[in-house]
């Protein structure tokens, strides 16, 4: 058993395929305005830094930025779709059973307000696997800052040895870095990246953490 180790995931292009949502709530924003829609593999590459920075990476796109309103309009509408078409990546649920029936503990750092991580974890019937779910309106700091995953690691009571982080973004990557947390890239979300130590199925997930972490 490992009890004393665990296995922080990122959430969005990690855990799950949020896309489709975040893309329609940023278009039927950009609606508002008679703008957009852009299409999805051009909303991908603007995700990684949470809600609020999607939003102006997608009005910047179309030569506007949006006001405080259309924030709030924004953050409210994705809330309430948050589930519409996400889904799990496919073998996720399986992984995270492994995981967990290793002993690991899990937890999930994410730049996503953390009101909506949440109620997409339980919607997705994922909630449980998890012993902390820190977003990234949750503390003063957010992905890349390490102090983002140093308060998950705190929250678990588990050393920077003791962990490893798993995500799809180069934000993951430099987070884990930052507290020289190894870090395991998914080659299935929505970031590129070179980093070396790289997954392309979830089922792969547990034996790679077992050879890093044991
Ligand atoms: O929603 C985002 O932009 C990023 O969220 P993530 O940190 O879970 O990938
Ligand atoms: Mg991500």
């Amino acid at each position: 058993m490992n009890l004393a180790k665990a296995v922080v995931f990122d959430l969005d292009g990690t855990l799950i395929d949020s896309l489709p949502d975040l893309a329609g709530a940023l278009n039927r924003s950009l609606a508002r305005h008679g703008q957009g829609p852009i299409v999805q593999s051009d909303v991908a590459p603007m995700v990684g830094d949470g809600a609020k920075v999607l939003l102006q990476k997608g009005y910047a796109a179309c030569g506007l930025s949006p006001t405080d309103e259309d924030e709030a309009i924004f953050l409210a509408d994705y809330e309430a779709h948050v589930t519409d078409l996400t889904e799990p990546f496919p073998g996720i649920p399986a992984a995270l059973t492994a995981l967990r029936d290793s002993g690991y503990r899990l937890a999930v750092c994410t730049n996503k307000p953390e009101v909506s991580a949440r109620k997409v974890l339980a919607a997705l019937d994922l909630e449980a696997f998890f012993d902390v779910v820190i977003g990234g309106d949750a503390t003063p700091y957010r992905k890349p800052d390490p102090r983002h995953l140093q308060a998950v690691l705190n929250a678990l009571d588990v050393t920077t040895t003791d962990a490893v982080m798993v995500g799809d973004h180069i934000n993951d990557m430099k987070t884990a870095a930052g507290l020289r947390v190894e870090a395991i890239f998914v080659t299935w979300g929505y970031g590129r990246t070179d980093a070396m130590t790289r997954v392309d199925q979830a089922a792969q997930l547990p034996a790679l953490v077992d050879r890093l972490l044991g």
